[in-house]
């Protein structure tokens, strides 16, 4: 029997991620070949976005999807959320060149005041949220914190890109492929602070630490991955878009159909673990089984690894402190 469709709510579905985003969830590549999704799209209220939203929604009509069973566009969070199973938390502004994510930080966090205060009122209570806009992991504190009646749990935000931009970067100076590499985290916050950790990591069964120098590890990748989003904007004169895409749709699709044991990172909300205080969302390694994430627990943190993280997470604490008046 056909599967009932769900609920999927893309918030600044007319923008650049959005863009590249919309027709590949409507086409089965987040939530499987069988399941028909009804796309719930919100843009500003104003009429140039709501004009490119209608232009987006000719060309998914345009593309016939058999999966696409509806769609609404809207400028209103409560139309947006409604019901919604899944939602991707897209709409923001994004910096430009010479900013820093955490400048963004009060012109968005408003935003995701409203927006958690939404999926609160209206949404499925099973809800599973991603937070892509900057500054991700803490707008999705935010978005958390005005939604208490929804699990926890169920907020997410993006480390996926780090994730893969690490999995790339180590793969291919070692010429292999990323198919080759295995248990890579990305801990802490989607900043330069952010530390791609290869202690676990294998490249073709091997132990990444053995297969790269350490001087090269420490000084070159490191910053070189925390930085990679700059040096796009740098390049294109825009924010990743396509990539970042790519991130939120596989970061989805892992969650709700499973990893197959595979570690990937998740922004969670942390539940105390790896002396994280709680609540706080910080790059975690997880694996997936349909519909729910597990922590891998249990891993050593060396003084380096321990550094790395504690420099992260002051960076959170200090953006979690700068929102507190929003957050209550
Ligand atoms: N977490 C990550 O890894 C990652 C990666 C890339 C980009 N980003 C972030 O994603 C966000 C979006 O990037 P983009 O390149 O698509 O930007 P964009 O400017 O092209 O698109 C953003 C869209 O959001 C809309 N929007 C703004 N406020 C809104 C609101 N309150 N409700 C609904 N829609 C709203 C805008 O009208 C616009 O169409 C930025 O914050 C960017 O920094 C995050
Ligand atoms: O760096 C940015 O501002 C965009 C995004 O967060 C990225 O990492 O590409």
């Amino acid at each position: 029997m056909a599967k009932k469709p769900v609920r999927v709510t893309v918030t600044g579905a007319a923008g650049q991620i959005g863009y590249a985003m919309l027709y590949r969830i409507a086409s089965g590549a987040m939530l499987g070949p069988d399941q028909p999704v009804i796309l719930q799209m919100l843009e500003l209220p104003l009429e140039k976005p709501q004009q490119a939203l209608k232009g987006c929604m000719m060309e998914l009509e345009d593309c016939a999807f058999p999966l696409l069973a509806d769609m609404v566009g809207t400028g209103d969070p409560k139309v947006a959320f409604k019901d919604a199973d899944y939602a991707l938390l897209v709409g923001a502004r994004p910096r430009g060149p010479g900013m820093e994510r955490k400048d963004l930080l009060s012109a968005n966090a408003q935003i995701f005041t409203e927006q958690g205060k939404a999926m609160n009122e209206v949404a499925s209570r099973d809800i599973r949220v991603i937070v892509v806009g900057n500054p991700a992991n803490t707008n999705c504190y935010i978005a958390m914190k005005s939604a208490p009646d929804l699990p926890k749990a169920n907020f997410t935000s993006m480390m996926r890109l780090d994730h893969n931009r690490a999995v790339y970067h180590l793969a291919a100076k070692v010429g292999k492929t990323v198919n080759d590499v295995e248990k890579m985290v990305v801990w802490g916050n989607h900043s330069p602070t952010m530390y791609p950790d290869i202690r676990f990591a294998t490249i073709a069964g091997q132990p990444a630490s053995k297969l790269v120098d350490e001087a090269w590890y420490r000084n070159e990748y490191i910053p070189m991955i925390g930085k990679r989003g700059a040096t796009v904007i740098e390049a294109r004169g825009l924010s990743s878009a396509a990539s970042a895409a790519n991130a939120a749709i596989t970061h989805m699709r892992d969650w709700a159909l499973g990893t197959n044991g595979k570690w990937v990172t998740m922004g969670l909300p942390s539940d105390g673990s790896y002396g994280i205080p709680e609540d706080i969302l910080y790059g975690v390694p997880v694996t997936c089984t349909p519909g729910k994430y597990e922590r891998v627990k249990g891993l050593e943190i060396d003084a380096f690894s321990r550094e790395k993280m504690d420099a992260t997470l002051k960076e959170l604490l200090e953006e979690q402190a700068a929102v507190k008046d929003l957050v209550g």
